[in-house]
């Protein structure tokens, strides 16, 4: 049995075990991260995050070896690419333990590349989510279908077209047309789509709620549900969020707002659309620090 000092944290309830780990000497495995994601018999959370140099991992050799790289791992023990929600819990904590001071914003590795965060103050942070992409792997890019593929899920009925985004991690979203039916959906099982996603994907469901002025922008509002590739239903999905913002602009056609508050079930994001680009801003909270033992 070995000790492991770790801290809790979420971004809009989708919770994470972080661990610090800079020179990379921990052997983190797909079963220490399901006993450490097991709220049962663990510590319990949507995924695990390690803190390391990038020239302590592989997966960092594209970045320069001092740079932080966010090590994400969902509950089930498979690797992710991007996790827009950790990226914000990743920055209070490497503001935290790391030395950072991320009010200028910092740049971190991950396997979906570089990626900039920035701390606002009183908790909220902002992340440059990177380019993204709508449309099947193999479609054409840039210019999609309104939907590529469709969604089976528990609860809903007849199934749904859907569209496709990759945002560094790849995303499924289907509209819905109204918050009754969006509420009706049964996600402990797993929709299934097709055709079927080579990696796998993450399937958002968004009901369009209208838009407001704030400041004089205009912002759209949107609220959607989210089953994670390999960690289930959580309350929150950032790079969800972005695939839901992109999608619902899409669809609302020319003129539609470019900014696009999304309710999760655990809070609310806002999500920046900017040519080719997202931004991701809400909160990120850092619950507990403690150790854990390891059998
Ligand atoms: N919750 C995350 C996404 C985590 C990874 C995802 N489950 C995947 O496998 O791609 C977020 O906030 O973006």
């Amino acid at each position: 049995m070995t000790s492991l000092a770790f801290t809790k944290g979420h971004g809009t309830e989708n919770d994470f075990v972080l661990l610090f780990d800079e020179r990379g000497e921990l052997e983190l495995t797909p079963d220490l991260v399901r006993y450490l994601c097991d709220r049962r018999a663990g510590i319990g959370a949507d995924g695990v995050i390690r803190a390391v140099r990038s020239g302590a991992l592989e997966a960092g050799k594209d970045f320069d070896e001092s740079m932080w790289f966010m090590d994400y791992w969902n509950s089930d023990g498979t690797l992710s690419e991007m996790c827009g929600n950790g990226a914000r819990v990743f920055g209070a904590f490497l503001e935290r333990d790391g030395g950072v001071d991320a009010r200028g914003g910092i740049i971190i590795g991950t396997r979906a590349g570089a990626r900039t965060v920035t701390a606002l103050g009183g908790g909220r942070y902002s992340v440059g989510m990177g380019t993204w992409r709508l449309g099947p792997e193999d479609g054409p890019s840039g210019v999609p279908a309104a939907f590529d593929s469709t969604v089976h899920a528990k609860g809903l009925n007849p199934a749904r077209p859907a569209l496709s985004v990759d945002v560094g991690n790849p995303h499924h979203v289907v509209a819905l047309a109204s918050p009754a039916e969006l509420e009706g959906l049964d996600l402990t099982v797993a929709p299934s789509v097709a055709p079927t996603p080579p990696e796998g994907s993450n399937v958002e469901f968004a009901v369009t709620l209208g838009g407001e002025v704030i400041d004089g922008v205009a912002h759209g509002r949107v609220r959607m549900r989210v089953h994670e590739r390999g960690s289930g239903e959580t309350r929150s999905c950032g790079t969800g969020a972005c695939a839901v913002a992109l999608a619902v602009k899409l669809w609302a056609g020319p003129g539609g707002p470019d900014i696009w508050d999304v309710e999760v079930p655990g809070g609310l994001v806002t999500v920046r659309v900017m040519g080719d680009r997202t931004t991701l801003e809400g909160p990120a909270v850092l619950v507990a620090n403690g150790v854990v033992t390891v059998p």
